[in-house]
């Protein structure tokens, strides 16, 4: 998510950390939203793009597109015939992406399915995709990250990366309260992933905390 502190974010943003497409900026729109703070960091999303660069990445998928930065950021990065395939369950949120999807002149490269996320991996399973996709960001509800994880480690090819964000969740996973969902279920995911010969993995504290879980 966005960090509140803006002083250091905006000397990491000069320079190519931040994208403005002509007279429309996604990031600047997104921050008039009152959710904003749902947003991912500039620096983390340049980051992910890098990676997804690094593995060339030609599909990948943004679990939780909100105002679509991320989406984005990702599909300027994919080659032309890439595609990333977007989940949100909130059209509200779909409309304001559309814009700027445009006149970055990446609409087509982007599939929004407007629908609950696990109903898309599901589809995107049966269509027969599964080891097909390079790149998954996870970064909806926190109650089906499992779900979410273990669809989206099918959906990726060996090298394929499954990113999942928020992993730290303020801190709380350390001692999660006995009322306290959320924390409890990333807690458990990461306790997992520890011991998943699965994947190779790598835990980042940048902004959430961000898991790297690199498919085997
Ligand atoms: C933290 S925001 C995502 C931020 C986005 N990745 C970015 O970097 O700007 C989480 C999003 O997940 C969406 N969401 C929540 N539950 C969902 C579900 N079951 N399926 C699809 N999207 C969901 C929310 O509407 C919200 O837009």
């Amino acid at each position: 998510c966005v960090s509140k502190e803006v002083r250091t974010s905006d000397y990491l943003y000069k320079g190519k950390g931040k994208i403005e497409i002509a007279s429309y900026d996604p990031f600047k729109r997104t921050m008039e939203d009152p959710k904003n703070l749902m947003m991912v960091a500039a620096e983390q999303a340049q980051f992910m793009a890098n990676l997804a660069k690094l593995i060339e990445a030609n599909k990948p998928i943004e679990i939780g597109m909100y105002t679509g930065y991320n989406t984005l950021n990702l599909a300027l990065v994919v080659p032309e015939n890439g595609l990333v395939v977007a989940c949100e369950i909130n059209e509200e949120y779909v409309n304001i992406s559309k814009p700027f999807f445009k006149e970055a002149g990446v609409e087509d490269k982007i599939n929004i399915r407007i629908k609950p996320a696990a109903e898309t991996l599901d589809e995107l399973l049966t269509a027969g995709e599964a080891g097909t996709f390079d790149f998954v960001f996870i970064d909806a509800d926190k109650k089906n990250y499992e779900t979410y994880y273990e669809k989206s480690l099918q959906l990726v090819r060996k090298g394929g990366i499954v990113a999942i964000e928020n992993v730290l969740w303020g801190g709380q996973v350390i001692n999660p309260a006995e009322d306290d969902l959320s924390s409890q279920t990333i807690d458990k995911l990461n306790k997992k992933l520890h011991k998943d010969e699965r994947i190779d993995l790598s835990m980042l504290t940048v902004a959430g905390g961000l898991t790297l879980a690199i498919k085997r």
